[in-house]
């Protein structure tokens, strides 16, 4: 394989205007043995949490069934729309669902690409850019198509969304802000298409009926509801209240409770490997409550017949079995951030302390805030804390005793973290540098791999490792890549559930980059042999990458989907698969014929 693919795979994100990830794609469910990594010498801290993936009892109330009065007709029939004790409506299966079965498949409202990406992926279905290249829209040359078909689809929106994104450039005070941001671009279309459709069809009153938090709103919310009020007034023409009302909103008020909906119901849309494109609006999955141990994911994984037509078309997987009358539920943040992170961004966000077990129950040790035990005996001890700084490896007992320099540590390396996550876009060098100099200082502070924020530091250091490959890839390069995209891998595995489309996107990264051809392999470079080395070299590299896509593929399957084979990193996952099955096929060949020939010399 060349890595070309591997820079396309992964351009790099722009800081969006807006983050609302309710479908915020690193999520957990039970914690998993961290020896179901692949890789030889990466280990995880041991598992502290349930591993059988088995459906478990609800810790919520489910209350009565909801009337739904003729809306989301894209539910199947073994969904129901009910209440949730303190957590308003949520969706409940009635029947058992097996990890890997599609709960709902549907188009969402709106989706609106990130800035960043406009001009690599089509505006209508969200695909990337074919060969051929995708067209501009020559009237207001921001967005772009894969062909006519799709321009001639979106085009009864579009053809007013086109004048507002003109008349923004138009008044813009600088080229860097001529595009209007995702955030307003979305709530323009959620208008336009109302008018388009009419204020009484199905569709505005799903928009409609999704919840709102008005009025319990924080005080950081009204600031920034309000400067989005005053962005979408001027990005659609309107000069005075009375215009708000063919776009069915009678009020300022009116306005505001938009904003609010579209702030607790806003999905984050993303690329068929997981790679955050932009947002969307889906009124039937918004319906999903939050956990931090969710038994199902929203993924894209591009999989329909018809792609242009239907696509993007969203899934609710199942991403564990989940039991009759159980809840559905996803994860609205990143649940690899330890408890507090999580529960600072859920309540900012969505105004709620989430209660779900991950945040409630006592665990020996989370895997977020672990280190290695001090005697490294093997052991693991909770990270300290400002309230707690007294802790003990949980196999050992031996305590913990630099933990100042533990607490220096994590606080210095969530500053680079923010920093270099800030810098990402504009700067990569400069966050290249930060992320280089700050891994090894958690390491050494004995942080596990899963640990916050050495695994978010791994996970961009990776990002940009990628997107700086040198046009002509060196073997240091290659195998720096390799030797972070396990680390990341290993420490996923110690938090998510296998199945969950995160962990084998990470794991498809890891096979393909393992499966890319050695620029100078050690051992031809004069490098000695026999030494135990990650990631190791020729046929010793090819079969770990075998191992691990057909690890990838186990996962894919439940994250992506059974029926459409994982979608399509499934599908390229399983083709690397067949290359190597080959290429493995003629080093053993190779190896025969060698053995033979040298049995043969020794005869003659
Ligand atoms: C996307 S909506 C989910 C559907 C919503 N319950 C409804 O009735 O439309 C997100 C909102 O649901 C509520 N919610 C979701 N998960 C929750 C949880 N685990 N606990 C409490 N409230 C929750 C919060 O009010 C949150 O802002």
């Amino acid at each position: 394989m060349s890595f070309a693919s591997l820079r396309s795979a992964r351009k790099s994100k722009e800081s969006r205007s807006f983050v609302n990830p309710l479908a915020a794609q690193i999520s957990p469910g039970t914690l998993t043995d961290p020896g179901s990594s692949p890789i030889e010498g990466i280990e995880g801290p041991s598992s502290t949490g349930d591993t059988t993936g088995s459906p478990k009892s609800p810790s919520y109330d489910v209350l009565e069934t909801v009337s739904t009065d003729g809306l989301y007709k894209c539910l199947p029939s073994y969904l129901e729309v009910r209440q949730v004790r303190d957590a308003g409506r949520g969706i409940i299966t009635k029947e058992r669902q097996k990890a890997g079965s599609t709960l709902i498949a549907t188009k969402p409202h709106v989706t609106v690409l990130s800035t960043t990406y406009l001009d690599s992926y089509c505006s209508a279905c969200c695909g990337p850019a074919p060969e051929t290249g995708l067209k501009r829209c020559t009237r207001c040359r921001v967005v772009w198509y894969c062909d006519s078909c799709c321009q001639n689809n979106d085009w009864p929106i579009h053809k007013d969304e086109c004048i507002a994104i003109q008349r923004w450039a138009s008044s813009a005070p600088s080229p860097d802000v001529a595009i209007p941001s995702d955030a307003i671009r979305c709530l323009g279309r959620i208008l336009l298409t109302q008018q388009h459709r009419g204020l009484d069809s199905i569709w505005s009153k799903e928009i409609n009926a999704m919840q709102s938090h008005r009025s319990s709103m924080q005080p950081s919310a009204v600031e920034s509801h309000t400067h989005m009020a005053h962005s979408l007034v001027r990005y659609l023409g309107i000069a005075n209240p009375a215009e708000l009302a063919p776009f069915g909103l009678n009020s300022a008020g009116n306005l505001v409770d938009l904003i609010s909906r579209f702030a607790t119901n806003t999905f984050t849309l993303t690329s068929f490997s997981l790679t955050p494109i932009g947002i969307c609006i889906c009124p039937s999955i918004a319906l999903a409550n939050h956990s931090c141990e969710p038994n199902a994911a929203i993924v894209f994984p591009r999989s329909s017949s018809l792609p242009q037509a239907q696509e993007p078309l969203m899934h609710l997987m199942a991403i564990r079995d989940i039991a009759p009358n159980e809840q559905v539920v996803a994860a609205y943040v990143d649940v690899t951030l330890p408890r507090e992170l999580r529960q600072k961004a859920l309540q900012e966000t969505y105004s709620f302390t989430c209660k779900c077990k991950l945040c409630t129950k006592r665990m020996a040790v989370d895997p977020r805030a672990a280190m290695w035990c001090p005697k490294l005996c093997g052991g693991i001890c909770p990270v300290p804390t400002e309230e707690d700084n007294l802790t003990r490896c949980t196999k050992c007992n031996t305590a913990v005793t630099s933990a100042d320099a533990v607490l220096d540590a994590l606080r210095v390396g969530q500053e680079a973290l923010d920093k270099a996550s800030s810098l990402q876009i504009k700067e990569p060098a400069k966050a290249k540098h930060i992320t280089t100099n700050m891994i090894p200082i958690l390491t050494s502070a004995n942080l596990t791999p899963s640990c916050h924020p050495l695994l978010a530091m791994t996970r961009l250091h990776q990002e940009l490792l990628i997107a700086d490959l040198p046009t002509s890839l060196t073997q240091q390069a290659l195998d720096d890549i390799i030797r972070t995209t396990a680390k990341y891998s290993a420490g996923l595995s110690s938090i998510l559930p296998e199945g969950h489309p995160v962990r084998g996107v990470a794991l498809a990264e890891l096979g393909k980059l393992l499966a890319v051809d050695e620029p100078s392999p050690p051992e031809i470079a004069g490098m000695p042999r026999g030494q135990a080395r990650f990631p190791p070299s020729g046929p010793a590299r090819l079969k770990l990458a075998y191992e691990t896509l057909l690890k990838a593929r186990e996962e894919l399957v439940i994250g992506f989907g059974a029926d459409g084979g994982g979608g399509i990193i499934g599908k390229e996952v399983r083709e690397t698969i067949v290359r190597l099955e080959k290429e493995l096929g003629v080093w053993t060949h190779r190896v025969k014929d060698a053995i033979e020939d040298a049995r043969a010399a020794k005869k003659s």
